[in-house]
């Protein structure tokens, strides 16, 4: 490996190619991620309504522990560090929980308005 970085024009065509061939995958797989994202705070957001509905708390910590035990588990298994599973697992519900207490907050105050 060099230290020095390469112009763009002294690069082989090849590896440009190939560069660009997995940037095209890694982006296919971003939107896939957004996507997937999408639907789960989707279906978030009608938890959030329900569980303002039914006076439940926001954060259920027994569900998050079972759900991190899960995802790293299935993180070893398709090697990927579970450290890194679970802290993204936890920034996600993190704001879940943040959409859970506007929505019981808007319920609470007769606001129309839902979390974003
Ligand atoms: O399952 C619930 O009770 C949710 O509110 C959803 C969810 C999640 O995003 O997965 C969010 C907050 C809870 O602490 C646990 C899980």
């Amino acid at each position: 490996m060099t230290t020095s970085n390469n112009a763009a024009g002294d690069v082989d065509p090849a590896v440009l190619a190939e560069l660009a061939r997995l940037r095209a995958s890694i982006d296919n797989i971003d939107a896939a991620v957004v996507h997937m994202l999408a639907e789960r705070f989707k279906a978030t957001q009608q938890v959030g309504h329900l569980k303002a509905a039914h006076q439940l708390p926001p954060a259920d910590p027994a569900r998050e522990a079972r759900q991190i035990e899960r995802l790293r588990g299935l993180a070893e298994s398709a090697k990927l560090d579970p450290g890194f599973a679970e802290k993204f697992l936890n920034f996600i519900i993190a704001e879940v929980i943040r959409h859970h207490e506007r929505i019981a907050e808007d319920a609470v105050n007769g606001s129309a308005k839902t979390a974003n």
